[in-house]
């Protein structure tokens, strides 16, 4: 099951108490969080900490917003290269890309703009690309009760690249497929082939 938000409520003084860690984190770098460059900084890092991982205080009930519509198509609906930012879980650091979102819709189909919506949801918390992958196709399954999900991300770790072992080409693939995207083949090997068709008319 993916995680939705109620489990994550924030405190109303997080702004406050992550300002506090930031100037603790600076002073233990071996800075001076008092010089005029760095007197803002520990807020404003709380803020945007709070923006890299704000898909904590959302849901897909109020993401989805309704946007469901009556459809009797039942081709794949793919939408491709919805680009993605979030966290990695280890180090805090980013890991970011493209994520391409496919289903076959039994009787509805997902307004397009919440499939991406979906994406930054669960791209703003804390992951691994794995268990990120994997919770998307699980939302997109809910949601729209479809036959199959099929979700692909391709994204690039910082933690490989700028630190660790410091692989500046490296690049991850990861796959999550659902019902009939899992048990055919076909229809699989469908789904990957309009992910890799070019889209350069566009
Ligand atoms: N499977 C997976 N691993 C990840 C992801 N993000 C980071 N990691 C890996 O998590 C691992 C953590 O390994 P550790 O040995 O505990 O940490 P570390 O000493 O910082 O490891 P190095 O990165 O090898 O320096 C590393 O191999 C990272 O590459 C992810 O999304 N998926
Ligand atoms: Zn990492």
């Amino acid at each position: 099951m993916f995680q939705d938000a109620s489990k994550y409520p924030i405190q109303d003084n997080a702004v406050d108490v992550l300002t506090s860690v930031y100037r603790d984190i600076i002073t233990n770098v071996g800075e001076d969080v008092t010089r005029d460059g760095l007197l803002k900084t520990p807020e404003r890092a709380a803020k945007a900490i709070l923006r890299l991982t704000s898909g904590y205080q959302q849901d897909l009930q109020s993401i989805v917003n309704g946007a469901l519509f009556e459809s009797d198509s039942d081709q794949v609906v793919l939408v491709r290269d919805i680009e993605f930012y979030s966290l990695c879980e280890h180090h805090l650091l980013p890991f970011f890309g493209k994520c391409h979102v496919g289903y076959l819709p039994r009787g509805k189909v997902l307004g397009l703009s919440k499939v991406a919506r979906i994406v930054d949801m669960f791209s703003r918390r804390l992951q691994i690309q794995e268990q990120l992958t994997h919770q998307v196709a699980l939302a997109i399954q809910e949601c729209t009760d479809a036959y199959g999900v099929g979700v692909v991300m391709d994204a690039r770790h910082m933690c490989m690249i700028m630190r660790g072992v410091e692989k500046q080409s490296s690049s991850t693939t990861t796959s999550a497929m659902l019902g009939t995207f899992r048990q055919n083949p076909a229809a699989r090997a469908e789904f990957l082939s309009l992910i890799a068709s070019s889209n350069s008319s566009l």
